[in-house]
């Protein structure tokens, strides 16, 4: 057994900030391909059908409604498959191999910004590229949560904050296509290069990893830092020496907390070997051996907090954006051009992103308690109340809120709420199971996810129209 004492420190953070680009990373490209629908939508509607000699009527394509259809449909799909066959495949080439073909996607978009061609194959090699973009976006993400687990929580709470400011990155290159006043052809140029760049930086950042001492000790499967086997440990005078008795071993070690590394658990376990030698000693040889539980039986641990990641997204994407982009504001003038970007999506992102992030510092409430899914259910009372705002058009609602602060609070709030709570459950679950189910945790969290903005987005269509 290799003969290391102390957990290696993340010198100079570089594994946190690896883990937040990964996090920008898997969620930039989308949500900028996202934000170009206006150039998508202007590509579909340049001829006009007469159907008579005095009618003139366009082709609807549905564009945004195939866009939502095509893009979480892959998303649910490959979620779940990566949480049940993700030991088949390396997490190399699911990682590495995902982040190419979404670059390659990327480079084909941009290129077809410049190619002239006819509405209705214009409209099949897009929908094709938003199947595939997504269905490598969902294994891309369920491997990544995966690998994230496998570290103290901290780490997912960063790869979220990344996730969040994603977001907030499409937000501000929505703005300045709009201040610009750049043709819809630049600003969607703009929209498919930023990723390509940020997909490429992405990439680099996870082939650094395995170069960090920090990654190696919680994820390197080489070898290096494993415990040895359960004979090796039952002849060896420190089992623990590592701190990984119950990460690595083929046993799992009772009553001690799955929390590698992070706190009272690594403490224990470093301070005091013979009492977590004792504990491993007292299994059974059948348990010593057992490998990885089954999916079913790590989602019996993580029930709750896949609830709640579930719910969070479902309440989130059932207003967010199909009701809010549609509020107005009630001062006319130039401000009209920049509201929604402003009070909608950037005041959405900015405070989704800060939710996420401050998770970093404080986690409340504690991951047993039953405060934690009585709040996430309290979060449909944003749903009235940002349909009581100047939404138009609209055929049944009174407005409650017209001005725009009120609904920018409102926002505000929504999303906060939003990124905290789905952050603190996504970095929980992996906490709660042990240490070698911890990918599975991860990846299995990842389908709830979404599940999550599946659900909320189908609930989008008829709450709009109840407005
Ligand atoms: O594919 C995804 N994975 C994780 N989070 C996502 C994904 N798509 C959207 N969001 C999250 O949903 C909220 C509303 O857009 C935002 O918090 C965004 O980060």
């Amino acid at each position: 057994m290799m003969g290391r004492t102390v957990t290696p420190h993340d010198r100079g953070w570089c594994v946190g900030i690896i883990f937040f680009i990964l996090g920008l990373g898997t969620l930039l490209p989308w949500n900028f391909f996202m934000t170009a629908s206006l150039y998508f939508q202007r590509r579909l509607n340049t001829t006009e059908l007469s159907n008579n000699e005095t009618e003139v009527v366009r082709k609807e394509y549905y564009f945004n409604n195939w866009m939502t259809l095509l893009s979480q449909l892959p998303l649910l799909l490959f979620t779940l498959l990566t949480s049940f066959l993700y030991q088949r495949v390396s997490e190399m080439v699911r990682i590495a191999g995902s982040l190419v073909f979404i670059l390659l996607l990327f480079i084909l978009t941009a290129v077809l910004v410049k190619v002239p061609m006819d509405e209705e194959r214009f409209f099949s090699v897009t929908m094709a590229t938003i199947w595939f973009i997504n269905s490598f976006g969902a294994v891309l993400q369920g491997s990544l949560f995966g690998l994230v687990g496998q570290l103290p929580q901290k780490y997912s709470a960063i790869f979220m904050s990344g996730q969040g400011l994603a977001g907030t990155f499409a937000a501000v290159a929505m703005l300045l296509a709009i201040a610009s006043e750049a043709d819809s052809e630049t600003a969607a140029l703009g929209y498919f290069i930023t990723p390509c760049v940020g997909t490429l930086l992405t990439l680099f950042s996870y082939l650094l990893l395995p170069r960090l001492e920090f990654a190696q000790f919680y994820l390197d499967r080489s070898g290096k830092y494993e415990a040895g086997t359960a004979d090796e440990l039952l002849k060896e005078d420190n089992p623990v020496e590592n701190g990984k008795l119950n990460g690595h071993t083929n046993g799992s070690v009772p009553n001690s907390s799955p929390n590698k590394g992070d706190g009272p658990a690594e403490m224990e376990l470093q301070s005091s070997p013979d009492k977590s030698k004792q504990a491993f000693l007292t299994l059974e040889p059948e348990e010593q051996k057992r490998g990885k539980a089954s999916v079913v039986e790590v989602f019996k641990k993580i029930w709750v907090m896949a609830f709640c990641v579930t719910f969070v997204f479902t309440v989130t994407l059932s207003v967010f954006p199909a009701v809010t982009a549609d509020v107005r504001t009630v001062f006319p003038g130039k401000w009209e051009h920049y509201f929604i970007s402003v009070c909608c999506f950037l005041t959405f992102n900015i405070n989704d992103w800060l939710g996420r992030t401050i998770t970093t510092l404080f986690q409340w409430p504690g991951r047993d308690s039953r405060l934690f899914p009585v709040l996430v259910v309290s979060r449909v009372v944003f749903v009235p109340l940002l349909m009581l705002c100047n939404v138009q058009t609209r055929s049944y609602l009174p407005i409650y809120f017209p001005h725009d602060a009120a609904f920018t609070a409102i926002m505000a709030v929504f999303a906060f709420s939003s990124g905290y709570f789905a952050c603190l459950s996504m970095s929980y679950a992996p906490q709660m199971v042990e240490p070698k189910d911890a990918e599975t945790a991860g990846a299995l969290m990842t389908f709830f996810l979404a599940l999550g903005l599946s659900t909320g987005a189908a609930l989008s269509f008829p709450f709009r129209a109840w407005v």
